[in-house]
């Protein structure tokens, strides 16, 4: 119940500061962490550049509610305020998968149901864990390989520093 991927996702402001302050919430649990991607935006097409990480924690005190709870107190931390959906946002924090839990409570879906579709979580998760498997959806990267390529191109690895 204790073990998260979580992906963090920043397009306005201090894109690489919101992302470390993210990561700095939940570092003493922190297994791996991916390098910082730039991405185009998907959904709302009209906005900035992403940037975009995953990362991987471990911490036996905390359930799944609880990674939500720490993700959403970075993201006020990151002064976010909550407009259009699938728009820009100063720190996104989505919880992926916990091992072992589903849910289909709304206020907290798992696996996270956009993944399968979202090279801009699929591409750093893969970079970190490239044998995970997606409950319910099979290994993460047959998911990825059924990407468009086109899409996948959009998803390119910088050389910012997040550790
Ligand atoms: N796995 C999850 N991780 C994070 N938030 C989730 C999850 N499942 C449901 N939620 C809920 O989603 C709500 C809206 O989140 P948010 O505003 O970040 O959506 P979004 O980023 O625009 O869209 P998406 O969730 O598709 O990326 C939050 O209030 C949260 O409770
Ligand atoms: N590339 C990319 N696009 C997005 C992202 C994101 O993190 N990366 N987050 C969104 C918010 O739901 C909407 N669109």
């Amino acid at each position: 119940m204790s073990r998260a991927v979580l992906s963090l996702g920043s397009n306005l402001g201090d894109r690489l500061g919101f992302l470390k302050l993210a990561l700095d919430a939940v570092r003493p649990a922190l297994v791996a962490v991916s390098s910082v991607y730039e991405t185009k935006a998907w959904g709302v097409e009209d906005q900035p550049d992403f940037l975009n990480a995953v990362c991987v924690v471990d911490d036996p005190a905390r359930d799944h509610w609880a990674w939500l709870r720490t993700g959403q107190a970075a993201e006020q931390a990151a002064g976010r305020v909550r407009e259009l959906r699938w728009g820009p946002r100063t720190l996104d924090v989505d919880v992926v998968t916990v091992d072992g839990v589903e849910s289909a409570d709304p206020e907290l879906l798992l696996p996270h149901p956009g993944t399968p579709d979202r090279a801009s979580v699929l591409v750093p998760w893969a970079e970190i864990e490239p044998a995970a498997v997606l409950p319910g959806h099979g290994p993460i990267a047959q998911l990825l390989a059924a990407r468009p390529a086109d899409e996948v191109a959009t998803v390119r690895r910088t050389d910012l520093e997040l550790r």
